[in-house]
């Protein structure tokens, strides 16, 4: 798969149903991660042109909320299809982009495919319901109530760099299929990718004006459209600290948000120590480490630690690491920055006496990854979620200590356990302050029909398709006076 970004394009912004060129002039320049140089341009659109996408959308949403469910759908699973037909070119500008392997690139389009599809056919099984008056005291049997969902308007939502197609999509098609409109707001990195997308979108005859992408710095346009009155609902995903300031910066209207996490993996003295360790490596390493569900802190039992640790380390010196285009696992960050404050977190716990099991090498934004042992509370490792390939490793002497320190995170998104007895999983299951929690299993949040939540500094509501439609929806009540 070879990168050719020998023509650079300037790309459109698709407002009010229109490729269209920002009567800003300015465009932003994409930095590839691993080219090292910029590989095309988008638009910065222009406050006015927000304002505008908004009023179109408000005007596109009352008709498309008047269509069947059922012919909502039909649009959705023309996007599905066309976002097959052009995987591998989506792929490519993924891979180019954010320096994701071609193939995990390939697997996140087509699972967005899978995604809208499934959305469309959660959407049509949904059903209301009806309540009779005379089921609460002194009720009448000649009122009843009609519960149906109805669209909220225009939905704000907002995606991050890492999932640039799945996780925008996991909140624009839950968002169509129930009669809203959308304003996308994509990572200013995953800016391209997220074009491809649309471009798939609007081949369907997408009515005009129902959705816009607006691209442009998040510090520049965010607060604009975050603020905005005609936004009736934003779904968000990013790091805590956006996340954070987002909640003060809107008032009165839903809002879901996805953030990070520090999901630990908790290693009990009697897990099965090949389990434990594929779905460690697995989890911890994958596209660098750069998902909300990475496994970010291993504890481990001091019983089996030394063990567990030099099976991490043999595994770890075997990962692949290099570029995207030959589908190494460990490719380098999403950029300087990022590399610069993994390497702080590394440095710091070395400072502070942490064991480097191995790694610890850097070449630019490419970390190798690296194994930390003997990691203490004292060290920035212990908390910070890194997004990057570094495993910080803490020793405990029991279960009732790895869930104090797992619950003296700020975080809370997921959680694995490993134990080959299921009372014991369970009852650390049902201690540890997460969304979720994986038993024996990587945490991922994966398959996307499963309700995916954080708790604490990792999130607000769901999502997950059914619960999408939830949120993205609200309950419409008809009360019907019969004579
Ligand atoms: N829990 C979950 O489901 C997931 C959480 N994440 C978290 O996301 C983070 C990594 O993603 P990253 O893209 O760096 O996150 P950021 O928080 O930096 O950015 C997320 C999105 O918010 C936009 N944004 C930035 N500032 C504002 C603002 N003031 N108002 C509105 N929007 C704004 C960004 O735009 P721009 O790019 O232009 O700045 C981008 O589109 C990690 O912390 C990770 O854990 C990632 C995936 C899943």
């Amino acid at each position: 798969m070879a990168s050719n970004v020998s023509e650079l394009t300037t790309y459109m912004a698709y407002l009010e149903g229109e490729w269209k060129k920002s009567s800003s002039g300015e465009t932003i320049a994409i930095q590839s991660p691993y080219l090292r140089q910029t590989i095309g341009y988008v638009q910065a659109v222009t406050q006015d042109e927000v304002d505008d996408a908004i009023t179109a959308a408000h005007n596109a949403q009352k008709e498309w909320a008047g269509l069947s469910l059922s012919a909502r759908g039909e649009y959705l699973d023309r996007w599905a299809d066309e976002l097959v037909k052009n995987s591998e070119e989506i792929a490519q500008a993924i891979m180019q982009e954010v320096g994701k392997g071609f193939k995990d690139a390939q697997k996140e389009v087509v699972r967005t495919a899978d995604l809208i599809r499934y959305t469309v056919q959660e959407a049509l099984h949904m059903h209301g319901e009806s309540l009779r008056g005379d089921g609460f005291p002194g009720g009448d049997q000649k009122k009843i109530g009609i519960v149906e969902r109805a669209p909220l308007g225009v939905v704000l939502a907002i995606a991050p760099f890492n999932y640039p197609v799945n996780l925008a999509a996991s909140k624009i098609a839950p968002a169509l299929m129930v009669g809203n409109a959308v304003i996308f707001k994509p990572a200013t990195q995953g800016s391209i990718s997220g074009i491809k997308m649309i471009e798939a979108l609007d081949k369907t005859g997408l009515p005009k004006g129902l959705l816009s992408l607006t691209t442009g710095r998040g510090s520049v346009i965010g607060d604009y459209l975050v603020e905005h009155k005609g936004i009736n609902m934003i779904s968000f995903t990013g790091g805590s600290s956006t996340g954070r300031h987002l909640s003060k910066q809107t008032t009165m209207i839903p809002l879901v948000l996805e953030l990070g996490g520090k999901d630990p993996a908790i290693v009990c003295d009697d897990a099965d120590l090949d389990v434990a360790v594929s779905s460690i490596m697995n989890g911890a390493f994958s596209y660098s480490g750069q998902r909300c569900t990475a496994i970010k802190r291993v504890l481990v039992n001091e019983r089996v630690a030394d063990e567990l640790v030099s099976r991490l380390k043999a595994k770890v010196e075997k990962l692949t690491v290099g570029s995207p285009e030959v589908d190494s696992t460990i490719v380098p960050l999403i950029d300087d920055k990022s590399a610069d404050f993994v390497q702080g977190l590394i440095d710091d716990a070395l400072a502070k006496n942490a064991t480097l099991v191995t790694g610890n090498k850097r070449e630019n934004n490419l970390i190798y990854p690296t194994l930390l042992d003997n990691v203490t509370e004292d060290m920035d490792v212990a908390w910070i979620e890194p997004f990057g390939p570094v495993l910080p490793v803490i020793r405990v002497k029991s279960d009732d200590e790895a869930i104090e320190i797992a619950n003296k995170s700020e975080f809370g998104l997921q959680a694995s356990v490993f134990t080959q007895d299921i009372d014991r999983a369970l009852a650390v299951a049902r201690q540890v302050e997460a969304g979720t929690v994986q038993i024996n299993g990587r945490t991922e949040r994966g398959p996307d029909h499963f309700p995916f939540l954080g708790v604490k500094a990792s999130g607000m509501g769901v999502q997950g398709i059914h619960h999408s439609l939830l949120s993205m929806s609200r309950e419409r009540v008809t009360v019907l006076n019969l004579k």
